[in-house]
């Protein structure tokens, strides 16, 4: 996938009698390998785009186009197929599941999947990119923080997606383990060529990227280049 639109993307939330609009009428576009960080403050509707944009959730008015197609217009076994090829999410709590080893964990988005190669040597792969193999019969109450996430990120990547979406994934860690997964998702961008579009609060981590996009009130305030262009 080349390209990723958002067209007066809006995302109204109902309750208590109120209306939140997390996202407001935003239009934005990503393109194919690019490492995008979304920063703002609590609030601000950057997981809400980010759900958004990974077919999690749909919005209220406006559009997503991947490819100018409108996935969100078709079924549901067609999102799911479509989010199994181009997606693979990343979250701030690992959510691995935490009666299955690393290995096993890893091997959770393919259960049920027909793909083209051997699913333990895919899994073993991503682990070794990830610098984890040493560690694949663990159990992740055996492993470090850091190391889930990279569990996670291993899982993440496992089925091949074109785009990363990563809602704060260091925003658990302390700041050198999560400069480090920082490090790895930025490796992964440039050596895989997987678009990235990272949620985080950190300013620095932010800074490091292509191109930060900032949010408020479900604005967007500013779209920049980053420093590494
Ligand atoms: N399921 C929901 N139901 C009702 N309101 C919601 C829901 N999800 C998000 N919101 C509201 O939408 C707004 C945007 O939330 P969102 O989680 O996208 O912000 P965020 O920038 O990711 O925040 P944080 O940095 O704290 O994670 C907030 O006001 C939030 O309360």
């Amino acid at each position: 996938m080349n390209v990723i639109e958002c067209k007066n993307l809006q995302k109204e939330f109902e309750g208590d009698g109120t209306t939140t609009v997390a996202v407001n009428n935003v239009n934005l576009s990503f393109h194919k390998g690019e490492f995008t960080a979304v920063i703002g403050t609590s609030g601000s509707g950057k997981s809400t785009l980010l759900s958004l944009i990974g077919t999690l959730d749909k919005p209220s008015k406006g559009k997503i186009t991947y490819d100018n197609e409108e996935i969100l217009k078709k079924g549901k076994n067609k999102i799911a197929d479509f989010r199994f090829q181009e997606i693979g999410f990343i979250f701030q709590q690992f959510h691995l599941l935490p009666t299955l080893t690393a290995l096993e964990n890893v091997l959770t988005p393919l259960f049920s999947r027909k793909v083209p190669y051997d699913k333990v040597e895919r899994a073993k792969e991503v682990l070794k990119q990830v610098g984890l193999l040493d560690k694949m019969n663990a159990l992740p109450s055996q492993l470090s923080g850091g190391q889930q996430q990279r569990v996670a990120i291993a899982r993440a990547i496992v089925h091949k997606p074109s785009w990363l979406l990563a809602d704060e994934p260091t925003g658990n860690l302390d700041t050198e383990t999560g400069a480090k997964i920082y490090d790895l998702l930025k490796e992964l961008n440039e050596q895989v060529g997987c678009g990235v579009l990272f949620v985080t609060h950190d300013p620095v981590l932010a800074a490091k990227a292509n191109r930060i996009i900032t949010m408020k009130d479900g604005n967007v305030l500013s779209d920049k280049v980053g420093a590494t262009i």
